[in-house]
């Protein structure tokens, strides 16, 4: 049991595990990547791709190919930046839609969730990650279990909030979450060790989960951090 009132979720290697992102959304994502851009560069593009590609450098929006190498290269190395996440949440709708994709979430998450946005609890859940809010809502709209997002009270990502290591990003969502909100009040919850340092920065409480798949964890991190391998001691 945990005193904070205020939940913020990190979503990959937190609440699902890294291989649903690498082995089922980014392959969805290259894969339907051609066709999207052949839809881009024909005669009749659609309007509402537009702003998703005008987000990309001018220099690789030359032709089907520059821009193709240039996406692809991109999400094979993970790269978080805002463009290529906002495309990405473009492209996975179809796929949650039509049913092809379904985030399957950690089962002590599915647990947390019923009692945390349940109002059996006083908390709020938010979420905070590198994924674009649309591809956030996306997931937790279509999980194994259902939907998830009417008990999610906000979301964050690396346009509305800033990087997830820069101790900024965590200030703003505070104050964002309440202007009279003390940082010591919000539970901030990660695989990634950079971000708990710079939530914690921040003031936050932060912990980081440990789930099968993550990256290991140093002597000196599990020293340093509290670490949890699910949340059901914080239900
Ligand atoms: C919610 S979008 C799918 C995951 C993703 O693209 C991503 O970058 C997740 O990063 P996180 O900050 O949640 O570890
Ligand atoms: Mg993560």
């Amino acid at each position: 049991m945990i005193s904070q009132k205020y939940l913020v979720l990190d979503i990959e290697g937190t609440v699902c595990a890294i291989s649903f992102v690498k082995d089922v959304l980014f392959p969805y994502f290259l894969k339907a990547l051609p066709d999207t851009l052949s839809r881009h560069f024909s005669s009749a593009p659609p309007p509402d791709l537009q702003p998703y590609i005008d987000a990309f450098p001018p220099t690789v929006r030359t032709s089907y190919d520059s821009l193709y190498t240039y996406i692809r290269d991109l999400t094979i190395a993970d790269k978080k930046i805002s463009e290529l996440k906002a495309l990405q949440g473009y492209v996975w709708r179809k796929g949650y839609e039509t049913g092809e994709l379904q985030s399957p979430l950690f089962e002590d998450v599915y647990r947390a969730f019923d009692i945390w946005t349940s109002g059996k609890s006083k908390r709020s859940v938010f979420i905070y990650s590198s994924g674009s809010v649309d591809a956030q809502i996306l997931l937790f709209a279509h999980t194994e279990r259902g939907d998830l997002t009417k008990g999610i009270k906000g979301y964050w990502d690396t346009v509305n909030a800033g990087m997830k290591a820069d101790p900024a990003s965590y200030v703003k969502i505070a104050n964002r979450i309440g202007e009279k909100v003390n940082p010591k009040e919000i539970l901030f919850l990660s695989d990634n060790v950079k971000e708990i340092e710079a939530a914690k920065e921040a003031g936050w409480e932060a912990y980081i989960v440990e789930r099968p798949g993550n990256a290991p964890l140093s002597e000196e991190d599990r020293k340093t951090h509290k670490v949890i391998q699910n949340f059901d001691s914080l239900i």
